[in-house]
């Protein structure tokens, strides 16, 4: 799904400032994260990860200011739109469209170039497969269960080829069980395939499932 002729790239952050008005939410922050790394980013309420998370995707929104610059290996993403970036994003909410079907939310993040009903069917099938949930592909996501939905949410992510992963509180929303499962197949599916990760959560749970770096935003 990840497109393997490319390299893994890390992705880096080089003095990133953040500000609204005269409040600076992230300040001269600079960090690299190397291939299959996942870096936790934790702090309170409001003091900006899901901002810079933002900013890493280039959806920041207009009441923000920001310098620094953004790369994945030697490609500058500054300057590009989003869908320009190859990032692939989780949320908290797994924002599934409820008028597809479960296969056409996840050939909804296949790259256009790839043409082709069957071409495209063969990728939903072979995503499905490899998430345990084969013959899933017709089902309507509203008869799926909080797990099910979100490994399909991850699903929609991966088969657009993302080059790095940003994960802002995917897992909040899970019960235990299931959260220790989805978030074991994140981490591994960003391992494998050599995607620099970072991800944002309140909880040291998740922090020490990452097993890296913790990053720690103050306000
Ligand atoms: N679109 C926006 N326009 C203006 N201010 C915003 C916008 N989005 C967020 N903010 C403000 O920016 C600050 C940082 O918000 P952000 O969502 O990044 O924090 P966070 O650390 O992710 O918080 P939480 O842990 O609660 O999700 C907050 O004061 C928030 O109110």
């Amino acid at each position: 799904m990840t497109d393997r002729t490319l390299t893994p790239a890390p992705l880096a952050l080089d003095g990133v400032t953040i500000a609204r008005g005269e409040q600076r939410l992230v300040d001269r922050l600079s960090l690299t994260v190397a291939p299959g790394e996942i870096v936790t980013l934790m702090g309170p309420s409001g003091c900006g990860k899901s901002t810079l998370l933002a900013w890493v995707c280039g959806t920041l929104a207009p009441a923000f200011a920001a310098t620094g610059r953004v790369r994945l290996g030697d490609a500058d993403l500054t300057a590009l739109p989003p869908e320009a970036r190859h990032l692939g994003i989780l949320f908290q909410d797994d924002l599934l469209f409820p008028h597809l079907s479960v296969g056409g939310n996840i050939a909804f993040g296949i790259p256009r170039a790839v043409r082709g009903r069957a071409a495209r069917r063969a990728i939903v099938e072979e995503a499905l497969e490899s998430a345990g949930l084969a013959g899933f592909a017709d089902r309507d996501p509203a008869t799926l269960s909080g797990g099910q939905r979100a490994r399909v949410s991850l699903l929609r992510v991966l088969v657009s080829g993302p080059r790095a992963l940003l994960l802002d509180e995917p897992f909040s929303k899970l019960d235990a069980t299931l959260k220790d499962q989805f978030r074991e197949t994140v981490f591994a599916r960003a391992r494998a395939d050599g995607l620099p990760t970072l991800l944002v959560t309140h909880d040291p749970d998740d922090a020490a499932a990452a097993g890296g770096r913790v990053l720690t935003l103050w306000s």
